[in-house]
């Protein structure tokens, strides 16, 4: 085991993003006053270990420090809290509760998409975490289902929101890197995409993008690569797909507004899908059912939402400024709509544009120690000259994409073997072990998306009817009172999967067998069939004008014997003609 501080001991590793591992861990023991909270020796944690390089850098360190009471203080019931940070030596860790459960991007591949009603329901505690964390001026910046912990909660689904802060620490706002987002191509708000200034609206955006996701399974805006993913946030309508309802679309195409301005507030946007699910389920009352079909008036926006700091200064590129012959770096193997959070530039020193610096290497050190130089995070960094930026350098949004490339990598469950602390994974007992990613089972199948509160969930159905997602019977009618997800039956929290092996070399080809000859008899080798059919007419026409010349048989017909006459005429001569012949000798 691996001590971190003196206060926790790291024992399995769960998972890895962009930012970081997270491990499970044991408290050793109680942390001090400085933990939100202070845990009893033995008690179960989760903690992110920091990826180096932003340990390694100086501004992270700073921030985390600073930011150090903004993560301890957010508790809410659908947010993971965060009850420690860890400093020591070159390595930052959050500690946060233990959420015994997949995040909601696995589960969502696992097992399919959710009936609209749940999506709503599920989409809504969401919501409710995001309007505290408003509320408190903290905005998440990489909302996504990878960033969604379902807790079992005593067989209840309970969606637990985390990462919270991370963007903020990855972030280097000290930069001014303008040309810089942070967070996940498939779910960037199109301000982020830009470098605008960003509210708390890139939230509900990434909120709309999830909703989206979970009652299709996908992500609204694809490509194949993470360029042309920012390009279709930029400037692509969503398409509503013939199976969502039309009051829950008309949530959906809100939160995916281009302007941020016309994005309801979290607070909203909770109540609104809370209408919606009540109104689109197959036990809606009519009422219901017109409240949800006149849920654009919920909608309203924020009249105050939280900023993001530090975002938005200077002039960002945007996809369209940018030459397209020149930003787009290839991304071998297509876009991953689910790939990880990107949160820094690569470390290639290109000019920044009109007032931004650029510094990469003090962003993301190499290793070599420059992060001793940024380790004022108020120094004045060296003015860039104005100008258009020169052509030698890679664009700055050459320098993004390539940044969005680098980290284009899922969670992923990790082979001990390969992990950067090198630890053998100690499974618990009872641990199933991995297993390959289920088929999708379809919706009627799903073992928490099939009963959300009073809702009882079905199929969908082509042609969307607002009262119709009918789930057949089977289920009692739950209390509104308790929109909870429920399961058929307590599932086992599952390891997760590992990466699947890579595929067995395909088998070779037998070799052909040889072609059968033809059975036409008219057919002669080498000749076509027509050809083969002419040719045989020839023979017979030859061969009947050479019966007619060399026999006797014009005589015959110029005679007018019969055959039998004929032929006998001629079996008398040959008998003659033998006896004539026998005579003389
Ligand atoms: N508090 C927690 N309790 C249990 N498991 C957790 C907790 N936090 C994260 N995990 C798991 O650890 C894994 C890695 O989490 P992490 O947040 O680093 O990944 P991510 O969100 O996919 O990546 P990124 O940093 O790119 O957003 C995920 O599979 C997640 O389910």
């Amino acid at each position: 085991m691996r001590p971190v501080g003196s206060k926790y001991l790291l024992e399995e590793p769960l998972g890895r993003g962009a930012t970081g591992t997270v491990w499970r861990a044991r408290q050793n023991q109680t942390a001090g006053a400085e933990a939100a909270v202070a845990g009893q020796p033995g008690e179960m944690v989760a903690i992110k270990v920091l990826k180096e390089e932003l340990a390694h850098d100086a501004d992270v360190v700073m921030r985390f420090l600073r930011e150090r009471s903004v993560l301890l203080r957010l508790t809410h019931p659908n947010i993971v809290r965060t009850r420690d940070l860890v400093v020591e030596g070159d390595l930052l860790a959050l500690v946060m509760d233990l959420v015994d459960g997949p995040d909601l991007h696995r589960y969502l591949r696992e097992n399919g998409p959710f009936t609209p009603v749940a999506a709503s329901l599920l989409t809504a505690q969401i919501a409710d975490a995001l309007a505290a964390s408003h509320a408190d001026g903290i905005v998440h910046r990489d909302l996504k289902p990878a960033n969604v912990l379902l807790k079992d909660d005593d067989g209840r689904m309970h969606p637990m929101l985390t990462d919270f802060g991370i963007a903020r620490l990855a972030d280097s706002p000290g930069l001014t890197r303008t040309h810089e987002f942070v967070g996940t191509p498939a779910y960037v708000a199109p301000e982020s995409a830009e470098g605008r200034p960003q509210t708390s609206a890139v939230d509900i955006y990434g909120a709309g993008i999830l909703l989206y996701e979970l009652v299709t399974g996908r992500p609204p805006f694809a490509g194949a690569t993470a360029l042309e993913v920012l390009h279709q946030h930029l400037s692509a309508e969503p398409r509503r797909p013939t199976t969502v309802p039309e009051p829950l679309w008309t949530v959906i195409e809100r939160c995916l507004r281009k302007r941020p301005e016309e994005r309801p507030s979290a607070e909203n946007l909770a109540r609104a899908l809370r209408v919606v699910a009540a109104g689109v389920g197959v036990h809606s009352s009519p009422a219901e059912a017109e409240a949800a079909l006149g849920v654009g008036a919920l909608l309203a926006p924020d009249p105050q939402p939280a900023t993001v700091p530090g975002t938005g200064q200077g002039a960002a590129p945007v996809p369209g400024d940018a030459d397209p012959t020149q930003v787009l770096p290839s991304n071998a193997g297509g876009y991953d709509p689910n790939a990880a959070t990107s949160v820094l530039p690569s470390t290639g020193a290109g000019p920044a544009g009109p007032g931004l610096h650029a510094d990469p290497t003090q962003v993301l050190p190499t290793g070599s120690g420059p992060a001793g130089n940024s380790a004022d995070p108020t120094r004045a960094m060296p003015p860039v000259p104005p100008g258009p930026p020169q052509s030698d350098g890679p664009h700055p949004w050459q320098n993004q994409m390539a940044a969005a490339r680098d980290r284009n990598e899922q969670t992923q469950y990790l082979d001990p073997g390969e992990d950067p602390l090198r630890r053998r994974p100690t499974r618990r007992p009872g641990q199933q072990p991995p297993q390959q990613p289920q088929q999708h089972q379809g919706y009627g199948q799903q073992p928490y998306g099939g009963q959300y509160g009073q809702q009882q969930y079905a199929p969908q159905p082509p042609a969307p009817q607002p009262q119709q997602y009918a789930q057949p019977q089977q289920q009692p009618r739950r209390q509104r009172s308790q929109p909870r997800y429920q399961q058929p039956q307590a599932p086992q929290p599952q390891p997760y999967t590992p990466p699947p092996a890579p595929e067995p070399a395909a088998p070779r080809r037998e070799p052909r067998p040889p072609r059968q000859r033809s059975a036409n008899p008219m057919h002669i080798p080498g000749l076509g069939c027509l050809k083969g059919c002419l040719f045989m007419i020839l023979i017979l026409v030859i061969g009947s004008w050479l019966v007619w010349e060399f026999t006797p048989l014009k005589d015959w017909v110029a005679n007018g014997k019969s055959f039998w006459d004929a032929a006998w005429d001629w079996i008398t001569s040959v008998k003659n003609w033998i006896s004539d012949v026998a005579s003389k000798k």
